[in-house]
């Protein structure tokens, strides 16, 4: 579809971007230590649509004619490469999955609609000629949310929602903006900030994500400290059902019994299709900087991110990296090759050789970011205050030249993945949150369950963590694992290592995701998160909401 954007069929992001580790000289002595591999240099540029081989669609003639009659038929398609593009969203099994060739129930028929009533009659075509409808938003699932089960029968119906991409109006007065769900992040963005405002929701995965997709999966952005997670952007929608369209409004609060709102966030197409949002927009900020920080432990660094929430520092982000993955953040530096790189490289040699001056264990350090948004002054007197606070827990200032290259290069991680699974590597994540009293308890835990799921399984692993998303009373840990995996059996490893990490999660306290989802692969933690009871109620919800399991079936609780 020539007139919405996709990511490759085979991994992260556009075409002919990837990771490269050529000019960072310490990357590869970095990783031998970690997890014990040689890398290569990168072969994979592309991979070549011929060598996947694709289960035959299985739609069946009348089902076509009929998607045709409601959205045009240039807007419903079962071209190969478009049904792989649509068969499963970004998590590191899913990308091995389709670099492996082994697909499962691969969407018989795409569908791009291009108004909410196309939906509501698309929905009702699925109840009456017993389809299975999958929401596509951007197709960055983590959790498994966009894969159809795999002894599905039923004609399989992917509706991507990429043709409801604009910005329909903004009330000023209000700070609100209403928005088609299908818009990905940075069109949504350029719309908002041709007119002075932007939403300020900046996941990692921003630029091949869309709104609806984050209100779907209750999405936390970088910048949530400011502008809060979706669940507290989102103040009005709209959903399509087979009968009707559920209509929110945007209202400041409300106190019409259960939280409708609520109840559709986080629902994963499992209710219907959101196709409008009404949100909590702000004026782009007069200044915006990133400064950065370095503790000599995690326990100061952790410390002083509390004591900066406790002091109602109004903070963009605060970001701590642990120890594990501040020397991941060094190795991953590029040479110097300009005058002022190679200055910039001799002030820090210099400054670790004054913190090992001081007692420092090099090896514990770690590396901060603390954004900061408003007016000049705002920003000068919130430096300040924060600066106060990292120095009594013992930090140096290292300023905003490192806090800016994080800036720009904060989109670019997710593109190592594919790096790694040409190095026949596993990178993945698993994300949680917890208060603040139990933060560390969550930290060591994790720790403790990936290197006994390593050792279980022989292998030497990887893991490092990072702190964002502080609240009052907790903040998220967002974790990294890596190793080499078993080519003869990449999938039952793996769920030994995320089984163990997010079975932690749970057994100290804190919760199966902050921020991903539960999909398919967080399903197994429903009852240890909400009770059992309160999965029962959850199921009772989607039996009723959809009796013939119509709409993206067995996601969440099945
Ligand atoms: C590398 C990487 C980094 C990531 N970083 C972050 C991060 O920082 N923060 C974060 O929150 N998440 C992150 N994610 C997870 C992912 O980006 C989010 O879950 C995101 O919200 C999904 O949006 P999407 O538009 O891609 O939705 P999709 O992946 O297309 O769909 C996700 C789920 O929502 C449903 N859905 C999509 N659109 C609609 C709709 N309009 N109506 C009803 N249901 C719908 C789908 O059916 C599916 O169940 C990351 C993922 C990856 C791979």
């Amino acid at each position: 579809m020539a007139h919405v954007k996709h990511q490759k069929w085979w991994g992260w992001g556009e075409e002919g971007v990837f990771f490269d580790y050529e000019n960072k000289p310490a990357f590869a002595p970095f990783v031998e230590k970690a997890i014990g591999v040689r890398l290569r240099p990168r072969e994979r540029d592309t991979v070549d649509f011929d060598t996947a081989r694709v289960p035959a669609s299985r739609a069946p003639e009348d089902v076509l004619a009929l998607l045709r009659g409601i959205s045009g038929a240039e807007n419903v398609s079962v071209d190969d490469e478009l049904r792989i593009v649509h068969w499963a969203g970004k998590s590191v099994l899913e990308l091995l999955q389709t670099l492996r060739n082994d697909f499962e129930r691969v969407p018989d028929v795409v569908v791009y609609p291009g108004s909410e009533e196309e939906l509501n009659r698309i929905l009702e075509a699925a109840v009456a000629e017993d389809l299975v409808v999958i929401p596509f938003g951007g197709g960055s699932s983590i959790s498994r949310s966009l894969q159809a089960e795999r002894a599905e029968e039923r004609c399989i119906v992917s509706v991507d929602l990429g043709r409801l991409n604009r910005v329909l109006e903004i009330d000023e007065t209000s700070g609100l903006a209403t928005i088609q769900a299908g818009v990905l992040g940075p069109d949504m963005e350029e719309q908002l900030n041709d007119r002075g405002w932007t939403l300020g929701h900046f996941p990692d995965s921003f630029a091949h994500s869309t709104l609806g997709g984050w209100a779907a999966t209750r999405s936390s952005g970088m910048q949530s400290d400011k502008y809060g997670d979706i669940a507290d952007i989102v103040r009005g929608l709209r959903m399509a059902r087979p009968t009707g369209t559920v209509v929110l409004r945007p209202l400041p609060s409300t106190s019409t019994g259960p939280s409708l709102r609520e109840m559709v966030l986080g629902s994963e197409g499992r209710l219907g299709i959101i196709t409008e949002l009404t949100v909590q927009v702000h004026r782009l900020p007069e200044e915006h900087e990133v400064i950065a920080y370095m503790f000599p432990t995690w326990q100061q660094a952790l410390t002083a991110v509390r004591r900066y929430t406790e002091a109602e520092i109004p903070l963009t982000f605060a970001r701590v990296s642990d120890a594990h993955e501040t020397g991941f953040s060094l190795a991953t530096q590029k040479a110097a090759t300009s005058m002022k790189g190679r200055l910039a490289a001799k002030g820090q040699e210099a400054l670790w050789a004054v913190m090992r001056r001081r007692g420092w264990d090099t090896d514990a350090m770690c590396l901060s970011y603390v954004c900061f948004e408003g007016t000049a002054k705002d920003v000068a007197e919130r430096k300040k205050a924060v600066a106060r606070i990292a120095r009594a827990e013992g930090a140096v200032v290292l300023g905003p030249g490192p806090g800016a290259l994080y800036d720009q290069k904060k989109f670019d991680t997710p593109h190592l993945r594919d790096f790694l699974l040409e190095q026949n590597t596993v990178g993945d994540v698993s994300e949680t949150a917890a208060p603040w009293s139990r933060l560390t308890t969550v930290h060591k835990a994790a720790y403790d369950a990936a290197q006994r799921a390593y050792a279980q399984l022989g292998k030497i692993g990887w893991i490092m963590s990072h702190m964002s998303h502080s609240y009052h009373s907790g903040a998220c840990l967002y974790f990294t694992f890596a190793y080499v995996f078993d080519e003869e059996n990449p999938y039952e490893e793996y769920h030994v290592i995320k089984s163990a990490i997010q079975q932690s999660f749970v057994d100290s306290g804190a919760t199966l995701s902050h921020h991903h989802g539960v999909g398919v692969e967080h399903q197994p933690w429903m009852e240890q998160d909400v009770s059992p009871e309160g999965v029962r109620l959850m199921k009772g919800l989607f039996e009723v909401a959809d009796p013939g399991r119509h709409f993206n079936p067995g996601k969440i609780v099945s």
